[in-house]
């Protein structure tokens, strides 16, 4: 598989791909709808929406989207809509997981349910992937969703989440820079630590599939001339493909001012579930929303593979 630049390319493989069935939860928003349709258009997938039927029927025939009657199922509150859109993913009634118009705490308290719920025993974590103009690929962060402020050991798991998250984009050794407030390690700085000991452990194999390096602040995680600037060397350096950020509000300020001030493209998911998971903000666009669908179907293809 040719490793995948842009998201264009991304919708593009998708379509290539055996088409999903996406459980949408809290389906009554018209940006989200407009992802339903817009993936239809391409033919990557099939949806289950859940939440208020006559709302979602409203802004489906404003959009000019056709719903047919077992296409919609009627949930009296925002927790319902969410608790059987994530039983239809458990029952494999459908693959993939998309959170609608939801707070992202209530979201992931149905996923978390334990009898119905998604988790795989593993540590759950996001992703948000952004195409940004003058970049030639695309630049994955994690986490700045679920994980509020990940331990070492939650971090291995982290970049082990995103490390295969990668391969199924065609990227088969990601570079990997973790990052921090500054490019040296400090021992009254945590995150820098933890970057120097996830290096060790990609060096010594313990973390695999992945050429992983830091601290690095982000100038020179993504900037090559930053890095020579500053005098230093490492494959990662001014070329990371994933930034691992050292905690959620790092993570979430970083993704929300690429969405806002970079004008960057966006998908993201949620990785280490039993199935895909599309999660972005409720106020980003429709085109992101098609965006993460497309990277689900991928997923969905490579978790096949495994
Ligand atoms: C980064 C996506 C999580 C998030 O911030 O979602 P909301 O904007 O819907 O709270």
């Amino acid at each position: 598989m040719k490793m995948l630049t842009t998201f264009e390319q991304v919708v593009k493989y998708a379509e290539s791909l055996p088409s999903v069935t996406v459980a949408v939860a809290a389906a009554a928003d018209q940006e989200v709808l407009e992802a339903v349709l817009d993936a239809k258009k391409h033919r990557i997938a099939d949806f289950l929406l859940f939440g208020d039927e006559e709302k979602i029927r409203s802004i489906g025939s404003e959009i000019g989207l056709d719903l047919a009657p077992g296409e919609v199922v009627h949930a009296t509150s925002i927790a319902e809509a969410c608790l059987l859109a994530v039983t239809a993913v458990s029952e494999k009634r459908a693959d993939v997981l998309m959170k609608g118009m939801v707070q992202t705490a209530d979201f992931l308290r149905a996923v978390l349910n334990k009898e119905k719920g998604l988790r795989a025993g593993k540590v759950l974590s996001h992703v948000a992937s952004f195409e940004v103009s003058g970049f030639d690929h695309l630049i994955h962060v994690t986490d700045p969703a679920l994980n509020v402020s990940p331990e070492l050991k939650d971090k291995v798991q982290i970049l082990e989440n995103v490390i295969d998250f990668c391969h199924s984009l065609g990227l088969p050794e990601p570079k990997v820079a973790v990052l921090g407030a500054v490019e040296v390690v400090n021992p009254s700085m945590q995150p820098t630590l933890d970057a120097a000991a996830l290096s060790q452990m990609n060096r010594r194999g313990q973390i695999k599939g992945a050429i992983v390096d830091g601290p690095f602040a982000l100038d020179n995680a993504v900037s090559v001339e930053s890095a020579e600037h500053k005098g230093i060397h490492s494959p990662v350096a001014g070329k990371a493909d994933v930034l691992l950020v050292p905690d959620i509000e790092a993570g979430n300020i970083l993704y929300k001012s690429m969405v806002y001030f970079a004008k960057a493209k966006i998908g993201a998911l949620v990785l280490g579930a039993k199935a895909p998971i599309v999660l972005t903000s409720r106020a980003d666009s429709a085109e992101a929303k098609l965006y993460s669908i497309a990277m689900a179907v991928l997923q969905a293809d490579h978790f096949k593979k495994r």
